[in-house]
C-alpha cells in the first residue's frame, strides 16, 4: 500500500467568505498548469481542501513543484481507505512504514468528521496507536512532541491518513488579485518585488527599458532569464521590452544633468502606464525601497509618481537591502541579477543627481522638450515576449500591438 494522493490545505483564502470558490478554482487551475508534465494526475477540489490523485505519477517531483504555488498553506502525502477500523489500522501502519521511522517517536491524532462512524476520536487514537506499536520495532509514543504525527480524518467519503506536513509557499493564488505591470530592471530588487507581488495574488506582466547600443543583448538576455525564474511562481509571464534609446538621449540633451534621472524615471512610468492601459492592468509594481539611492528619496518618488494616478505598488518599501538579498537568493534570481551587464539607467546616470528635486523645475525643463512623440514611438515599437516555464521554456517573439 502506497501514498496515493497529496492533500492540499489552503492558505489565507479560507477566510475569504463568498469569494472562496473563485480562489479555489484559480488555485486548482494554477496547480493543473504547474503539473502539466504529469498527465495521469487528477485534481479533486472542495471548499476546504484539495486532493491530487497521483494515479501512479511519482510524488517527489510533484512535491517540488507544489512548493512554488502561492495559495497553499501546507500539503501532505496521504492515503485514503474505507471508514472501517481494520482498514484504517492497516492504512495508518502502511503510511508510517513508508517513512524512516526507526528510532523515532509518534502519536496518532484522529478526527471524526463523520459522526456516524462508530468509534470516537480518542478510541481511534488508542486502537490505531496500539496497532502501529505492535507491528513496528524501535518506534515509541510521544504525545507532546512526536517526530511523526499520524493524522486520521474520518470524513463522509472515506478516511484520510497523513503523516508529514510540508510547508507551502503561502500567499494567495496568482491571478486572484488582478493584474499589474512590473517594472523590471536587471538589478536585485525588482525581481524580488515581482515575486512578492505574485505572492499577494497579482498576475504580473514585466516591462523592461532597453537602450541599444548602450545596453547589450546580454543585458536583455539577463532580464529574460530573470523573468524565467519568476515563471516558477507566476506561470506564463509576458515581458515587454521597450526601446528607450531615443527618449533617453532626448532627455540627456534637453534636461540639465542633475534632473535627467528624474525625467527618465517619469518617462518610464508614463510608458509603463500606457502599456498597463493596453494590457488592462490595474497597478504598477516597482523594486523601489525608501532612501537607497537618489531616485528613491521621498521627494524624488513624489515628483516621479506625479505622472500617474495609477497605484504604484512598492513591495520592498520598508525592507533593508540584506532582507531583499535574502529573498533574491531564495528565489534564485540573485546570481543572475549580479551579473555585470549594463542597465539603461546606470549608463545615463548623472554624476550628482538631485536628491530633492522640485516638481516645478522638472516640469519647466520638460516643457522645453517634445517628448510625447518619442514616448508614443517607444510604446508602438515595444516588443513582447511570452515566457512560459511549463511549455518547455519556448520564447515566442510576438508583436502584440
Ligand atoms: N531598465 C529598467 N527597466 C524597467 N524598470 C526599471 C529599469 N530601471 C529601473 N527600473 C525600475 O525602477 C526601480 C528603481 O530603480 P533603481 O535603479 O533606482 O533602483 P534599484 O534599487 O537598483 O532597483 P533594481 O535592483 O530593481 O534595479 C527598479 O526597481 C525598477 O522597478
Amino acid at each position: 500500500m502506497k501514498y496515493d494522493r497529496i492533500l492540499i490545505r489552503y492558505g489565507e483564502m479560507t477566510t475569504k467568505g463568498k469569494n472562496r470558490n473563485i480562489f479555489v478554482r484559480r488555485l486548482k487551475n494554477n496547480i493543473a498548469r504547474k503539473l502539466q508534465a504529469f498527465p495521469r494526475i487528477k485534481i479533486e477540489y472542495m471548499r476546504d481542501r484539495m486532493y491530487i490523485l497521483l494515479n501512479g505519477e511519482p510524488h517527489e517531483p510533484i512535491i517540488d513543484k507544489l512548493k512554488t504555488v502561492f495559495g497553499i498553506h501546507s500539503f501532505s502525502l496521504a492515503m485514503k481507505c474505507e471508514n472501517d477500523l481494520a482498514a484504517i489500522k492497516e492504512t495508518a501502519l502502511a503510511a508510517v512504514r513508508q517513512l524512516p521511522y526507526k528510532g523515532k517517536t509518534f502519536k496518532v491524532s484522529a478526527r471524526r468528521v463523520d459522526k456516524q462512524f462508530p468509534y470516537r476520536s480518542d478510541e481511534l487514537n488508542h486502537e490505531v496507536g496500539a496497532h502501529i506499536l505492535r507491528q513496528t520495532e524501535d518506534l515509541t509514543v510521544n504525545v507532546r512532541q512526536p517526530d511523526i504525527d499520524v493524522r486520521i480524518e474520518v470524513r463522509q467519503d472515506g478516511t484520510y491518513v497523513t503523516c508529514h506536513d510540508i510547508f507551502g509557499a503561502g500567499g494567495l493564488p496568482v491571478g486572484t488579485s488582478g493584474k499589474a505591470m512590473l517594472m523590471l530592471s536587471g538589478g536585485i530588487d525588482s525581481p524580488v518585488a515581482g515575486y512578492l507581488a505574485m505572492k499577494r495574488g497579482l498576475e504580473i506582466e514585466a516591462v523592461h527599458f532597453f537602450s541599444p547600443p548602450f545596453t547589450s543583448e546580454r543585458a536583455k538576455q539577463k532580464v529574460i532569464d530573470l523573468v524565467r525564474k519568476l515563471t516558477a511562481y507566476g506561470g506564463k509571464i509576458k515581458l515587454h521590452i521597450v526601446p528607450f534609446t531615443e527618449v533617453q538621449q532626448a532627455i540627456y540633451q534637453g534636461v540639465p544633468n542633475e534632473y535627467s534621472l528624474i525625467s527618465t524615471r517619469r518617462a518610464m512610468l508614463k510608458i509603463t502606464d500606457a502599456l498597463r492601459r493596453r494590457q488592462r492592468g490595474l497597478a504598477i509594481v516597482t523594486g523601489e525601497s525608501l532612501g537607497q539611492v537618489a531616485s528613491q528619496t521621498l521627494e524624488s518618488m513624489y515628483v516621479i509618481n506625479e505622472v500617474t494616478n495609477t497605484p504604484v505598488l512598492r513591495p520592498l518599501i520598508s525592507m533593508d537591502k540584506m532582507e531583499i538579498i535574502e529573498i533574491a537568493k531564495q528565489i534564485d534570481t540573485h546570481d543572475i541579477s549580479i551579473l555585470p551587464y549594463e542597465d539603461c539607467c546606470t549608463i545615463f546616470t548623472p554624476r550628482a543627481p538631485k536628491t530633492k528635486p522640485k516638481k516645478e523645475k522638472v516640469l519647466q525643463h520638460e516643457s522645453q522638450l517634445d517628448l510625447a512623440p518619442l514616448l508614443e514611438k517607444a510604446i508602438n515599437e515595444t516588443e513582447t515576449i511570452v515566457i512560459d516555464e511549463e511549455a518547455g521554456q519556448a520564447d515566442e517573439f510576438t508583436a502584440l500591438f
